[in-house]
């Protein structure tokens, strides 16, 4: 396993007798994307303050890095970069003059930043753009300059906040590739995002916050499982048979659900389409289709929440 790069104990964070984030326990591994979700409200943004040193836990510990954000303020900020939902960039200035700006207030000599600029415009596929004014971009493209930014602060870790919100397809794709691509390089990145298809796409794992705290905090087949279900899902037309409680005897199965007419949706902890279509013939029916694919993301979150509700 690789190094540990963030780790929360206890956190806690209090507003007079509100209480924002009620004791959040996290541990992350270099190169991790990890998906911050849940509702609004959950607490998300303030467990991210702390982690940024932005505002003082009321109670519990935060390391990134190796170091404290409140006691080690710059050296955090340094390494540590945050993405907002909305980047604010000065739109009467290019991309490049808007990255010199951001770099010398971070700290950045002018020799570094001449140094890393082009390298970090052209990953980000900038490198001709960025001598266009901001205000010539698209959301895409000023994305990709905030991520171009952080790229040249040299940041180890990132916390991008609904990164693809209003973004196209195709521009999604580009960049969760990108994101992708600087986890495998060894950059571990916090993705808070309402958006559950971009979550799954890339995160290893995801943190469920619910009322301050995190219910969850693993892989989306681990929460298919934590929640009864499972990680599988073979979707089964038949003809002649009702699969509703034959299905049952396959070991693994964990529930299955009759969709329509000769059409159910079987749930299983492994791949059960063999036991599934045995039994199917077995029992004199015709095998029309067998599909298999892995739980959604969307909809375990649902389910969980659901639960959570009825458990309150
Ligand atoms: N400065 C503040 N003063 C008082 N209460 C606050 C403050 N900041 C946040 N809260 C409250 O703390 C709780 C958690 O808010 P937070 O913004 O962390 O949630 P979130 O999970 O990020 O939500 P969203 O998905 O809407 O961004 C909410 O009830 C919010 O109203």
């Amino acid at each position: 396993m690789s190094a540990i790069v963030l780790e929360a104990k206890g956190l806690v964070k209090r507003y007079g007798e509100a209480v924002a984030v009620a004791g959040v326990d996290m541990t992350v591994h270099q190169g991790e994307v990890i998906g911050l979700l849940g509702p609004n409200g959950a607490g998300k943004t303030t467990t991210i303050l702390m982690l940024l040193g932005l505002t003082e836990a009321s109670e519990g510990e935060v390391s990134v890095l190796g170091k404290d954000p409140l006691r080690q303020p710059l050296e955090v900020k340094r390494e540590v970069g945050y993405l907002p939902d909305a980047v604010g960039f000065y739109d009467t200035m290019t991309g490049r003059e808007n990255l010199v700006y951001t770099g010398k207030l971070a700290g950045l000599s002018r020799k570094a930043i001449d140094h890393r600029i082009d390298a970090a415009l052209e990953r980000v596929r900038l490198g001709d753009a960025g001598r266009r004014r901001v205000s010539t971009y698209s959301r895409g493209m000023r994305q990709r300059l905030g991520i171009a930014e952080l790229l040249m602060r040299d940041c180890k870790v990132m916390i991008l906040d609904e990164p693809t919100s209003g973004l196209d397809p195709q521009s999604t794709h580009e960049l969760l590739e990108l994101i992708q691509q600087l986890a495998s390089e060894g950059i571990t990145i916090l993705l808070s995002s309402h958006q559950l298809d971009v979550v799954q796409a890339i995160c290893s794992r995801v943190a469920l916050f619910n009322k301050g705290r995190i219910g969850f905090f693993g892989t989306v087949d681990e929460l298919a499982q934590q929640i009864g279900r499972g990680a599988f899902i073979v979707d089964v037309e038949a003809g002649g048979i009702d699969l509703t409680s034959l299905a049952q005897k396959a070991d693994g199965v964990a529930s299955v659900a009759k969709v329509s007419d000769g059409v159910w949706q079987v749930e299983a902890t492994r791949d059960v389409r063999p036991e599934l279509a045995k039994i199917v013939v077995d029992a004199g029916g015709s095998l029309r289709n067998l599909d298999l694919r892995r739980a959604r993301l969307d909809e375990a979150y649902n389910r969980y929440f659901t639960e959570v509700a009825n458990a309150a």
